[in-house]
């Protein structure tokens, strides 16, 4: 997706200009970047799998689940959800984020890169920082492109992971 990679090198450009430290506010400031990791956690949520176990007898839906059943959902089914998310849910779109995490699905809690509830990620906030961090640096010193070599084959490991790796043509702008 080059065009998304080009706004969020204008964006990255103008904020981290001339070296500029990247501290909270500016962070704060990077929509774009922030949109696309939103977005690229979406279409392949690194940790594709939540696993929970029924501690009593429940009842979901329509469903009896009784205690000490292991229950494990994939999350990139809730994150492609067309009833949730719309008919372009397969699509990469960084601007469904433009409004927020409730206004791009519903019901909202269907997003969930960091999982959901009291067992919630405790490093998504530094994953975050880390991850606008990298982009910004990286985008405004270098352009990326697949190589002819990639082969689009996102396979289940212990994480969603590239099956024949990610080779990439990095050119320094
Ligand atoms: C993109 C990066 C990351 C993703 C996608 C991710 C995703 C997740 C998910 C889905 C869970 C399970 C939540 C649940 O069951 O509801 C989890 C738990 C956890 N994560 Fe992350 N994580 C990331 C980065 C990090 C980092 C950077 C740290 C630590 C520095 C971290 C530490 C933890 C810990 C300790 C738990 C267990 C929390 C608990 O059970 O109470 N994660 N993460």
């Amino acid at each position: 997706h080059p065009e998304w990679q080009e706004h969020a090198r204008a964006e990255a450009a103008e904020i981290c200009l001339g070296g500029a430290t990247l501290d909270v506010d500016a962070l704060r400031r990077l929509r774009i970047i922030t949109m696309v990791i939103q977005e690229t956690l979406r279409l392949y949520p690194p940790a594709s799998l939540m696993m929970r176990e029924a501690l009593t007898d429940v009842k979901i839906g329509g469903l009896d689940v009784p205690r000490g059943t292991i229950i494990q959902v994939a999350r990139s089914m809730l994150h492609q959800d067309e009833d949730a998310w719309g008919p372009n849910a397969g699509e990469f779109r960084p601007d469904r984020f433009a409004n927020g995490v409730a206004a791009a699905c519903r019901p909202a809690h269907m997003y969930m890169p960091f999982g959901h509830g009291p067992r919630t990620c405790i490093g998504q906030n530094l994953a975050m920082v880390e991850l606008k961090v990298v982009l910004a640096r990286l985008l405004t010193r270098f352009s990326f492109a697949p190589s002819p070599r990639y082969r689009h084959a996102p396979v289940f490991r212990l994480t969603i992971e590239p099956g024949f790796g990610m080779p990439l043509v990095v050119t320094k702008l």
